[in-house]
């Protein structure tokens, strides 16, 4: 048995090869398993999974044509990989651009370099808070249909300028104002940075996803689009029913109550978050799409 056990070291442990692992090399090999996951679930979360499909079947077909030795398709293929490669940059440079914005976004860096959790860090106070949460539930009472887009990192400068420019302090009164019926800033979006409403009747990108339930109208699509190119919070008052619901990240949380709201505003309200704050919220809701 004995002599056995140290035949099989002898055959095939002594010739396996060993590397030197140094510290620098575990957290190499930690970084690249990082940002492969980053990118796999980039690409899960984005139109990119169906390029990488298509990509996986081109490539099978490329590889039966070089099995079988059809050079016409081989010598096609190798013209056109460089026209492929440009038209995807093209057809994907807004999930891009998402994606660099998104490395871009302050509190990756901050998150490890700042630790006050005082004013400065605070992106709009406790005030705000209640008064989006009031006025949400006050006009959902009502059916006054409401579509407000809380600012966090990316700058939206670019949506509110499809407005027309306010710059006042945020209120319950002035955002029941806004949305009332037949007034001239009712329709469209609200932008709020900060404690203030920068621009009203602003107009948001239309989400292009097929898997929206079809008894939702322009206003949430109209949300969850904007979910879709920023880390904005996007709130939403149903005119036809009066629910309210919510967007951020691409998922949609509809007919939510006034604490769930609150919660979600809260983990928000600080540029870098508080870990208790998260912990508060938990999870997804059964009615989040
Ligand atoms: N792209 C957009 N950007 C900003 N606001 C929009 C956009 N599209 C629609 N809206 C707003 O939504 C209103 C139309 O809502 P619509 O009834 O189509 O949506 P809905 O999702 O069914 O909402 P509701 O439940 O309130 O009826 C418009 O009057 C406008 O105020």
């Amino acid at each position: 048995m004995e002599q056995r056990i140290a035949q099989f070291f002898d055959n095939y442990i002594k010739v396996m090869y060993f590397p030197n692992v140094h510290v620098t090399d575990v957290i190499e090999i930690i970084i690249v398993a990082f940002i492969v996951y980053e990118i796999m679930l980039w690409i899960k979360n984005t139109k990119a999974w169906m390029l990488l499909k298509g990509m996986i079947v081109l490539g099978i077909f490329i590889l039966l044509a070089a099995i079988f030795r059809m050079h016409t398709i081989l010598y096609l293929a190798r013209g056109s990989i460089g026209v492929l490669a440009t038209g995807a940059i093209i057809v994907f440079q807004p999930e891009l651009r998402r994606a660099l914005e998104k490395l871009g976004e302050k509190n990756l860096l901050t998150n490890f370099l700042v630790f006050d959790k005082g004013k400065d860090n605070q992106r709009f106070t406790n005030r705000t808070l209640d008064a989006l949460v009031e006025a949400c539930f006050e006009m959902g009472k009502v059916c006054t249909g409401a579509l407000i887009v809380v600012e966090q990192a990316i700058r939206l400068t670019e949506y509110e300028n499809t407005g027309i420019e306010l710059d006042c302090v945020l209120s319950t009164q002035i955002l029941l104002n806004i949305f009332e019926h037949n007034t001239p800033l009712h329709d469209g979006a609200i932008i709020v940075r900060g404690n203030r409403i920068t621009s009203a009747t602003c107009y948001l990108p239309l989400s292009e996803n097929m898997q929206i339930s079809k008894d939702l109208g322009t206003r949430h699509r109209a949300a969850l689009g904007m979910s879709e190119v920023s880390d904005a919070l996007i709130i939403v008052v149903s005119e036809e029913t009066g629910q309210v619901s919510v967007a951020m990240g691409r998922q949609l949380a509809r007919n939510i109550t006034p604490e769930y709201l609150a919660t979600r505003l809260e983990q928000i309200q600080y540029k870098v978050p508080d870990s208790k704050r998260w912990s508060k919220w938990k999870g997804r809701q059964k009615n989040e799409a």
